[in-house]
């Protein structure tokens, strides 16, 4: 437990280049730090092209540094790599003419119609008939209705649709989205990342940094990183059968009184109140059973082993590697 998280626990890519594998984004040992805050540690990452590539971690673990190296907008303290086959130190510029890249903050003009800011962008990046582009966006990403309504005045949903609109006028080969659902309501991040897998299958590569985990599960590949360090990567499925993790879950009166209870057991590693259960894990299985053996005398407590979600692996990652660095 007390042991610090010495390598990724996923497929870390391999040094040299992969035969037969086109990566849209390709780096190694990546390393940032701003003044004496070491942001990102010594990070690898492979992404196939065409694949929807989730990024996941807490608040100021270095996902968005980690964005902003790969389109050659920073620059590495250490590392190299590739992205759409181009040189991240050397070629930011030539990298950046074919990504789009959405940042968390809404970058667009409040005070221009839907159709203004597509029109806009679009002259800007130099697509060819700029109005015929910013009415096919219009309409390939559902907006026909709200192309004359000021974008300043859209619901947070329509203003990344709008904002994601804007990114893929240019026909980009890569987008980097970061946070790009973050406050959005449910009906619309379930249309947003519709359009994220038609684009995909159209072949366009898609980062997407979030912090919900029903978006984790439908990425074909997540990373997980925490204090600058990619801890985990590959499908949900692997990461989840890679942790290692024993669940059970328990059901009884005033949960959160048991759940304080269970937390000071030794044994236990995780404890989640859910509603009137509560689920409790460990990676130490002997250890696990042992413990809630304790509770056997509780008649009015009953339990039932059960599967780590995507989130009990994270936080069990994020512990440890916490443990790690105290
Ligand atoms: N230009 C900068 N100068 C100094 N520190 C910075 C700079 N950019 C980021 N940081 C720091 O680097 C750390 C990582 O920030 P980063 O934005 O990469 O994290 P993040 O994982 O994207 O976080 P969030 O999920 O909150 O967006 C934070 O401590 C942040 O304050």
């Amino acid at each position: 437990m007390s042991a610090r998280l010495e390598r990724v626990e996923g497929r870390a890519p391999e040094p040299g280049p992969a035969r037969g594998v086109d990566y849209a984004i390709d780096v190694q040992g990546l390393s940032k730090s701003f003044g004496a805050n070491r942001v990102v540690r010594d990070l690898s990452m492979r992404v196939k092209r065409g694949q929807i590539y989730g990024f996941l971690g807490p608040n100021g673990s270095g996902k968005t540094t980690t964005i902003r190296m790969l389109c050659g907008l920073l620059t590495p303290d250490q590392g190299q790599g590739t992205c759409l086959g181009m040189d991240i130190l050397t070629q930011g510029r030539a990298i950046r003419r074919h990504v789009g890249y959405m940042t968390q903050k809404f970058s667009l003009y409040a005070d221009l119609s839907v159709r203004e800011n597509l029109e806009f962008i679009a002259r800007i990046y130099g697509v060819p008939d700029a109005e015929a582009a910013a009415a096919d966006a219009i309409v390939s990403l559902g907006l026909d209705g709200r192309e004359l309504q000021l974008a300043g005045e859209l619901s947070g949903g329509w203003k990344q649709r709008l904002a994601l609109g804007a990114c893929i006028l240019p026909s980009p080969q890569l987008l980097l989205l970061d946070e790009p659902t973050a406050g959005v309501d449910p009906k619309a991040r379930r249309e947003f990342w519709t359009q994220i897998h038609d684009l995909a299958a159209g072949g366009v590569t898609v980062l997407v940094s979030t912090h919900y985990m029903d978006e984790a599960e439908r990425c074909h590949e997540i990373a997980y990183i925490a204090y600058g360090e990619l801890l985990a990567q590959g499908t949900v499925e692997e990461v989840v059968a890679r942790s290692a993790l024993h669940m059970w879950r328990v059901t009884g009166p005033d949960p959160a009184a048991l759940a304080r209870e269970l937390m000071q057991q030794p044994g236990i590693e995780l404890v989640a109140p859910f509603g009137t259960s509560v689920h409790v894990g460990g990676r130490d299985r002997a250890a696990l059973e042992l413990a809630i053996a304790r509770f056997s005398t509780r008649e009015e407590l009953v339990w039932r082993p059960d599967s780590p979600s995507l989130e009990d692996v994270f936080i069990d990652l994020i512990n440890r590697s916490r443990d790690g660095l105290r």
